[in-house]
């Protein structure tokens, strides 16, 4: 280090430990030497080249005197700073935030006093904050935007005010309990207990025991008259909404019947129909729709048409109309179009993608689908039937009732449990059938094109399908990953073929990394890839596992490998990236040993 570096970093220790001379001859902290020559007592550097100061970690020492942010920090590499367990005194100065690279701050069982700096906020790579059991007091700074954080611990402080609406899903550990915190809890998302925020007698709401008072207390004076004015205005609100209801409902019968007569010319006129048409216009009642939330009323004008079928006993003698006009209920908009629930007459439910936006030629996308239908695998759910005029492209798919891998890693209530042995089955199912399609489908160059965890559903068996395969042409998609590589857009006939199907081998990896980590993929400026990246550099990879993976006792070693194939998997070159048939390889034999283990193990 510099000698600046060396002298801010005695200084900050002068200051730590005023007047000791045990450590003036056992610690090694001088100016003379180098904090890197191994001698710094908890000082450790890069893994590199041995130049910077990284972290900094002096528990249980019995240092007694003040925390001087504005030295240490000159070691700007610094990303460890642990000062847990000793009798500091006195504030967190705002200097704090120069310690820009800091990911861990612990600073546990200590005597520091005061509010916490407001530029506590500036650390925007702060992973975890350890501040419990000291004598801080004061509102929290805006620490809720940290967006990496995974732990907050300040529990037995003083602290006040409200508890800020951090990102929950992302957070790992939480703690307030026992403080002069006050107000309603924000939604917590079902990940922690009371017993973090218990001993705060203001605190209420959920997951306390204590609700919170439904309206915010009126003032004393004018209580009776004012809750007098909210209840009269309700009434007039009401009522302008039901008149404007009506009056809608009226302006929106008239418009479907003049709508649909057209639309069905049209839809005769263009649709030459190679496939085997389910029905012809002359069905198409002219009445009323049976439904107000069918997906004609949800996004308006289709043009009916004909409705391939493929295989399947409960959308025999479908019509398209049928399926327009069953009641529907969207489920999501996303880039690529709407999905809706549809609950047909028969009591099938149907899961119909309304696609957006996709340049594919009619005659391009029926053999698409055609091909895709001709492959079959346990774990892919396959499309049932699809439709196909120049204006819209639908496709159905049976309804799956059980969720999404998505679902069940990010909005489990109450922790329902996914242990690692499910987790490596989840990850070795969907390798294999990726396998099995990619090799299938490689002549045609039909790749998944969107894999993500909500693309992968629980059939009523829990067995995990990948779904929506080959609804994107790989053109059509995000290409943010794919910018990286000068080799996709230069190579442009069996090379993009190639990196079509390594474009599916990204998103695979990225769902392993949503397996070990627990964590979200995008969230508000987070990138989990990066993320990850920047923890497994630092070398703290055990801080990157979900933390539930980890109390269960997961075995590290094979969690660690199955990182190393996800890190594989993302490798901003396609061509680097291993093929989905080496990974299935790679991850069945990690399945193999857990297995193995688990069998030595009873
Ligand atoms: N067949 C199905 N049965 C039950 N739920 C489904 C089915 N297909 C998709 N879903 C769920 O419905 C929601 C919306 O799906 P949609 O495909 O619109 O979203 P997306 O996958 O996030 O977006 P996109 O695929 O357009 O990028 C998702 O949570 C998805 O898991």
């Amino acid at each position: 280090e510099l000698l600046e570096v060396r002298e801010a970093l005695v200084q900050f220790m002068e200051k730590l430990s005023p007047g000791n001379a045990e450590r003036d001859q056992n610690w090694g902290w001088n100016t003379s030497s180098d904090p890197c020559n191994g001698k710094w007592v908890g000082v450790s550097c890069d893994d590199a080249k041995q130049q910077f100061v990284k972290r900094i970690v002096l528990e249980g020492f019995n240092l007694s005197g003040v925390l001087e942010a504005s030295s240490v920090c000159i070691a700007n590499s610094l990303t460890v700073l642990s000062l847990k367990g000793n009798n500091i005194a006195g504030i967190v100065p705002e200097d704090i935030s120069n310690c820009k690279q800091l990911t861990h701050l612990y600073l546990s069982g200590n005597r520091f006093s005061g509010n916490l700096p407001d530029s506590l906020s500036q650390l925007s790579n702060l992973k975890r904050l350890e501040i419990a059991n000291n004598n801080f007091s004061g509102e929290l700074p805006d620490v809720a935007r940290i967006s990496g954080l995974i732990t907050f611990y300040v529990e037995n402080n003083k602290l006040s005010g409200g508890i800020p609406d951090f990102d929950f899903l992302n957070l790992k550990d939480f703690n307030v309990s026992n403080n002069n915190f006050s107000g309603p809890i924000p939604d917590v998302k079902g990940r922690f207990s009371a017993d973090s925020f218990s001993g705060n007698p203001g605190l209420c709401g959920k997951p306390l025991s204590n609700a919170c008072p439904p309206t915010p207390p009126p003032e004393k004076k004018s209580k009776d008259s004012t809750n007098q004015v909210l209840l009269y205005s309700g009434y007039i609100i009401i009522g302008l909404l039901i008149l404007l209801f009506i009056a809608l409902r009226l302006v929106r019968k008239k418009k479907p019947n003049a709508k649909k007569t057209d639309t069905v010319k049209k839809g005769v006129a263009q649709d030459t129909g190679t496939n085997k048409p389910i029905s012809t216009s002359s069905g198409l009642k002219t009445g009323e729709n049976r439904s107000e939330y069918s997906i004609t009323s949800a996004e308006g004008g289709i043009a009916p048409s004909s409705l391939v079928v493929f295989s399947s006993p409960a959308l025999k003698g479908l019509r398209f109309e049928e399926l327009l006009q069953a009641p529907a209920e969207l489920l999501g908009k996303g880039k690529h179009g709407s999905l809706y629930k549809v609950m047909l007459d028969n009591g099938a439910i149907m899961a119909v993608k309304r696609l957006k936006d996709w340049g594919i030629s009619s005659e391009d996308f029926k053999r698409r689908m055609e091909k895709i239908d001709q492959v079959k695998h346990p774990n892919v759910l396959p499309p049932v039937a699809y439709y196909c005029s120049n204006q819209e492209k639908l496709l159905v798919y049976e309804y799956q009732p059980n969720g999404s891998l998505f679902k069940l890693l990010h909005e489990s209530q109450n922790g329902q449990s996914f242990d690692w042995g499910s987790r490596l089955g989840v990850a070795a199912a969907i390798a294999q059938s990726l396998t099995f399609m990619h090799d299938k489908l490689h002549e045609d160059g039909i790749a998944h094109g969107n894999l993500k965890s909500t693309n992968i559903l629980f059939n009523k068996n829990m067995d995990p399908c990948v779904s929506e395969y080959g609804l994107m042409e790989i053109e059509n998609q995000d290409q943010s990953f794919l910018a990286q590589s000068s080799s996709f857009k230069s190579d442009h006939s069996s090379g993009k073929m190639y990196s079509t199907f390594k474009v599916d081998v990204y998103g695979f990896g990225v769902i392993l990394l949503e397996l070990l980590t627990g964590k979200l993929v995008q969230n508000s400026g987070f990138d989990l890839a990066k993320w990850v990246h920047s923890v497994v550099r630092e070398e703290w990879t055990v801080e990157v596992f979900d933390r539930a993976l980890i109390l269960e006792g997961a075995n590290e070693e094979r969690m660690v490998n199955l990182l190393q194939v996800a890190l594989k998997c993302i490798n901003p070159s396609p061509n680097e990236r291993p093929t989905i048939n080496q990974i299935a390889v790679m991850i069945n034999s990690i399945k193999e040993e857990e297995e193995r283990s688990m069998d030595s193990e009873s």
